[in-house]
């Protein structure tokens, strides 16, 4: 397992994209929102959109590996079936999630997990890059700065750091990381 964490905005999806296009032995654990689709997204390939409902109903009925409640409201959770559907492929399945998830998964899954905090170069950086994407509202932005700045005391609780400044140099690297994980 290759768990990929950081706070919003940090570039996780591009690295992880990136990866998955090099590396055929890898596969995108395809979490469940209840959030709504953003241009662009794909039901079952970005996230299971869920409905409020139906999210809720996966937590009583114990369909999660992990799930946290990242915004208020705004659910994100990892289904077992989707660690046994990609396990079941023999590949290395690839995560992107926030930190209290990524630290979940990597108690229940300590060898078999390698974690990797992408750590934007400031904080500055990070809130900018948020803005430019363009993809929440002033108050989303808000809540989702707040909420990184907690996450970036997170830093030093995973396996690796990869700082992501210059986007080449950072694909490289972890290009570099998963061809050391996966030949080991
Ligand atoms: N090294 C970089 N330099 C400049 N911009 C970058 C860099 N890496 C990523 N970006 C841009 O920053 C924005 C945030 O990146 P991305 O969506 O990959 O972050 P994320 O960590 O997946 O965020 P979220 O958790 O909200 O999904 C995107 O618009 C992306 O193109
Ligand atoms: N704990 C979990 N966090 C997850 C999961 N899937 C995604 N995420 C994280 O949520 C935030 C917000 O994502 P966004 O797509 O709305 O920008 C981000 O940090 C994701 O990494 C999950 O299954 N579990």
């Amino acid at each position: 397992m290759l768990i990929f964490t950081a706070p919003s905005g940090a570039g996780k999806t591009t690295i992880v994209r990136h990866l998955l296009k090099q590396f055929d032995e890898l596969s995108f654990s395809v979490s469940a929102t209840n959030r709504p689709l953003r241009d662009g997204e794909v039901h079952g390939v970005s996230y299971y959109f869920l409905s409020d409902e139906d999210f809720q109903r996966c937590i009583t009925d114990d369909k999660f590996a992990e799930h946290e409640e990242v915004y208020p409201g705004r659910f994100y959770g990892t289904l077992k079936s989707e660690i046994e559907r990609i396990w079941a492929e023999g590949k290395t399945i690839v995560f992107d999630i926030e930190v209290k998830g990524a630290t979940n998964l990597k108690k229940m899954y300590p060898r078999r997990a390698t974690t990797i905090f992408i750590n934007p170069p400031s904080e500055e950086a990070l809130f900018q890059r948020l803005r430019d994407r363009s993809t929440e509202t002033e108050e989303q932005l808000r809540v989702r700065m707040e909420r990184a700045v907690m996450e970036l005391g997170y830093v030093n609780s995973f396996d690796r750091v990869l700082v992501n400044d210059d986007l080449a140099i950072a694909l490289a690297e972890a290009e570099k990381i998963v061809s050391g994980i996966l030949s080991s």
